[in-house]
């Protein structure tokens, strides 16, 4: 199946679970990140704005915000900035601030207090397809790649741990990763965590909770 029928039918997916089943999914998802090492080691975390179905991360983020925890959202930034082009700068955020949409209608925050990737410690991603080894599909704009692509040239020092958020009902049964996909560190649902099997990094507890 292509990619372009593979997203149509998983954002659908999405779109149609019952407003009771999206907020259960998002209490789950709060429960079992905030007991991560990397979720209470991290200070500065990107989350993002649900959209079209995505996973609701605002309980998370206005705990990790009650918990002194700094957050931020994605921003497309303008095409004429050196660190532009198709690229996603984080802007602080934090619960009650005001917001507006982007062009594809995405809220994103009017601050200007920006962080680059890997200035961040966690960053969590929407997407819109993942496998078990949490390879990716995400929504084809190629923004977070881009993104993040400096981080495969960090050898050492700072790196974001790079975690993908989704409905379990978004899992398939393999995507092959594009040359220029960034790996993820694990994709989170509200059933377990997907670790990356080739990960290098140590690794996750795996866990199945009773819905
Ligand atoms: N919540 C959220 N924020 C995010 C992303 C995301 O996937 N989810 N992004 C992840 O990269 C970036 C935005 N990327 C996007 C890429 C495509 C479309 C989209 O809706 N495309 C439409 C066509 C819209 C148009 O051309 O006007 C479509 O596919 O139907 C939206 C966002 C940054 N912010
Ligand atoms: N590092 C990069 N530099 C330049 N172009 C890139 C880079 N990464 C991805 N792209 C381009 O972005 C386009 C979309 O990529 P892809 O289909 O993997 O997006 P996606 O990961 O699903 O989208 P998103 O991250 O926006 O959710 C591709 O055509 C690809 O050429």
């Amino acid at each position: 199946m292509s990619n372009t029928v593979t997203r149509r039918e998983l954002r659908t997916a999405r779109r149609q679970l019952h407003p009771r089943q999206q907020h259960q999914h998002a209490i789950q998802v709060r429960q079992h990140l905030s007991h991560q090492c990397w979720f209470l080691n991290a200070q500065h975390l990107a989350f993002y704005w649900p959209t079209d179905g995505e996973l609701d991360l605002r309980p998370l983020l206005q705990y990790a915000h009650l918990h002194g925890k700094t957050c931020y959202l994605p921003v497309l930034k303008p095409q004429h900035t050196r660190w532009g082009r198709g690229k996603l700068w984080f802007a602080r955020y934090q619960p009650g601030d005001s917001v507006q949409p982007n062009c594809f209608g995405i809220p994103e925050p009017r601050s200007r207090k920006f962080r680059l990737p890997w200035q961040l410690d966690l960053i969590l991603l929407p997407l819109v397809g993942f496998d078990a080894d949490a390879h990716r599909l995400g929504m084809g704009g190629g923004f977070y790649d881009r993104t993040l692509a400096p981080l495969q040239l960090r050898h050492s020092g700072r790196r974001p741990h790079l975690i993908g958020i989704a409905h379990d009902c978004q899992r398939v049964g393999c995507i092959v990763p594009k040359p220029w996909d960034i790996p993820l560190d694990a994709v989170v649902t509200e059933c377990r965590i997907y670790c990356r099997q080739s990960s290098m990094r140590k690794p996750l507890v795996s866990y199945r909770t009773t819905i």
